[in-house]
């Protein structure tokens, strides 16, 4: 088994007296601001004026632009979308720059040479395996989310300790943290995240979704059963694995998990999932997603918009809307209908 790294393995004294510019404050970015903060490390946000800046202001941070910030601080953590960070790197980072770390989430600007960074800095990564939001709600549960780090350049000689102190600030080494390259963080998130987590899911919820509600079923039972109940079961894969769940389940349901699942995720999909890697590691995907950009999104914004009218998400909504306790911000919405 390849080797783990939990709190014991990590020395936080590699953060002390250093400040960190946390540059972004959206999904990680105020999760691992706030779980550092909350770990005793000073923090200071780099941002444009914005809604951003309003929110991690009143989460009671420094903000300043992303120049500033990074001129005044030790570590320099990007956590801008992927696609402006090139851009904001070149003017606003790389000018303030002497002997910060610089540090990623995600290998995709330095493994696809889209920054490319001075050789007097340490450039390191630490990428936690999961959503921001869930980076925060864990560490606020004492828990954690798991994290990969990387070292690409060490000039220090502590870029590794420097990773694992940060990995512990934010909460990762509880849940353990394992040590990769960029390049293997970037090919394999890509990977996951098309063909599995989002990409993958997506197409097999809709899919049963549509299987049903052609045959006539109603669309609000396709809901509950294709999506709302996905959340259930993946519990319990995620507390006991695939053996955990299956002992919650019904015989019956296991024997068609064994018979069926391999008919609908079959050798053909195995085949076109080795299709997306190769795509990922040749660079075509991330070609395609970096001139999708320069053309202001055309694509992304239309099927987006297709997927927001999707009829599990109009019969979705709805449905959540008397569900408060799957989304706080509804609970809300309820709570006020319900007054009127
Ligand atoms: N989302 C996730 O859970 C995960 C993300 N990552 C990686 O983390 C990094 C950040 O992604 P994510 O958290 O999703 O990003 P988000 O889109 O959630 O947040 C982006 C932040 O950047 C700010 N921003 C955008 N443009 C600029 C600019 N020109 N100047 C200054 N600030 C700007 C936004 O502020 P404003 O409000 O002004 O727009 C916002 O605060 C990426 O590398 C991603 O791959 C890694 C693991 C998981
Ligand atoms: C699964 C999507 C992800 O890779 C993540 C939350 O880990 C991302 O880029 O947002
Ligand atoms: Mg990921
Ligand atoms: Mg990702």
């Amino acid at each position: 088994m390849a080797k783990m790294y939990y709190n014991g393995d990590a020395n936080a004294a590699y953060l002390n007296g250093k400040k960190v510019a946390v540059i972004g404050y959206g999904s990680q970015g105020h999760a691992h601001a706030l779980n550092m903060r909350d770990s005793g490390v000073e923090v200071v946000i780099g941002l444009r004026k914005g809604k951003s800046w309003e929110k991690a202001e009143e989460d009671g941070f420094q903000v300043y632009s992303v120049a500033e910030a990074a001129a005044q601080s030790d570590v320099v953590m990007i956590l801008l979308p992927d696609e402006l960070q090139p851009k904001v790197y070149k003017e606003e980072i790389e000018p303030n720059l002497s002997s910060q770390a610089l540090m990623f989430a995600h290998g995709f600007n330095i493994h696809f040479n889209q920054i490319v960074p001075p050789k007097e800095c340490d450039v390191l990564l630490v990428a936690p395996k999961g959503p921001g939001h869930l980076v925060r709600r864990t560490y606020e549960q004492d828990a954690g989310v798991p994290a990969l780090f990387a070292v690409h350049q060490d000039v220090t000689g502590e870029a590794k300790e420097l990773a694992l102190a940060y990995a512990k600030a934010i909460g990762s080494l509880r849940a353990g943290a394992l040590e990769t390259t960029f390049k293997e963080e970037t090919e394999t998130d890509l990977f996951g995240e098309q063909a599995v987590l989002c990409g993958g899911l997506t197409s097999l919820v809709k899919a049963g979704f549509e299987t049903l509600t052609e045959a006539g079923y109603q669309p609000e039972l396709a809901y509950f059963e294709c999506l709302h109940e996905l959340k259930l079961i993946v519990d319990l894969m995620y507390e006991g694995g695939l053996e955990g769940m299956r002992y919650s389940i019904s015989d019956t349901a296991q024997w068609g998990d064994f018979v069926s699942g391999p008919r609908v995720v079959d050798a053909r999909v195995k085949e076109e999932m080795k299709a997306v890697l190769k795509d990922i590691q040749e660079g075509n995907f991330a070609k395609g997603w970096i001139l999708e950009n320069q053309a202001n999104r055309p694509v992304f914004n239309a099927v987006n918009q297709r997927e927001n009218e999707h009829p599990i998400e109009q019969v979705g909504r709805e449905l959540r809307k008397m569900m408060p306790f799957v989304n706080s911000s509804k609970k809300k919405e309820v709570v006020v209908s319900a007054n009127n």
